[in-house]
């Protein structure tokens, strides 16, 4: 089965456009203000009237505060939340909504503890660790250290473009993957070239 690719860091129509038009699964939006992606809620909710069916639309939040992500919740039909930050269990499941867990990995990530602490995330996000910084960084983390027995669904992130796609795909065979800096023009503009690229390659592999 092809392995479904969420594109994250959507900020323009034209962008959300290509990312539909190439085939993406799922498209991010980032409610992070120190983002250079980030979208206010005026700005989402007007991307996401123009969502076509059958693409999901996905939140991410970094350590956001409740009040906000109920407020993003009232205007923006976000099909699934991403938390990026240091979110516990109790946190992502208040709710009510399906979530995913980000967890950004290095020698001493201890997966499978993370796997049994967020047994109800639909799954884990698997990003590279870079110190101060919590997630859209373009860097890669060693992906020999995912457990190949990870009792949840893995989407690969962390330093993806479409030259090293395929290779991710192949070695780690995830259930997704996800990219937000590999297919920039500059940071928070996508590039429509390297979006149809990137997501051929994946769905090929
Ligand atoms: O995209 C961001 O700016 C961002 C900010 C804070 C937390 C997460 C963020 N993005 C997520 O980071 C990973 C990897 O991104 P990249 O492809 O290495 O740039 C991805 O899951 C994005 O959803």
């Amino acid at each position: 089965m092809a392995v479904r690719v969420k594109i994250c860091g959507i900020t323009r129509l034209q962008d959300l456009h290509a990312a539909c038009d190439a085939g993406a699964d799922a498209l991010g939006f980032v409610f992070y203000e120190k983002s250079p992606r980030h979208v206010t809620i005026e700005t989402a909710a007007a991307l996401l009237r123009e969502l076509p069916p059958f693409v999901q639309s996905v939140g991410l939040f970094v350590n956001a505060e409740p009040a906000f992500i109920e407020s993003v919740l009232q205007a923006v039909p976000l099909d699934l939340l991403q938390f990026h930050g240091d979110e516990t269990p109790i946190d992502c499941a208040r709710y009510g909504r399906p979530y995913i867990k980000a967890v950004r990995v290095n020698r001493d990530t201890d997966l499978l503890k993370y796997a049994a602490d967020f047994d109800a995330a639909r799954g884990l996000l698997l990003d590279a660790w870079v110190p101060g910084v919590p997630g859209g960084t373009g860097e890669r983390f060693d992906w020999r250290l995912i457990p190949p027995d990870l009792p949840k669904l893995v989407i690969l992130s962390g330093g993806l473009t479409p030259d090293n796609v395929a290779e991710a795909v192949q070695g780690v065979r995830p259930w997704a993957v996800d990219v937000s800096s590999g297919v920039e023009a500059i940071k928070g503009i996508k590039d429509a070239h390297k979006i149809a690229q990137f997501i051929a390659k994946a769905k090929a592999s």
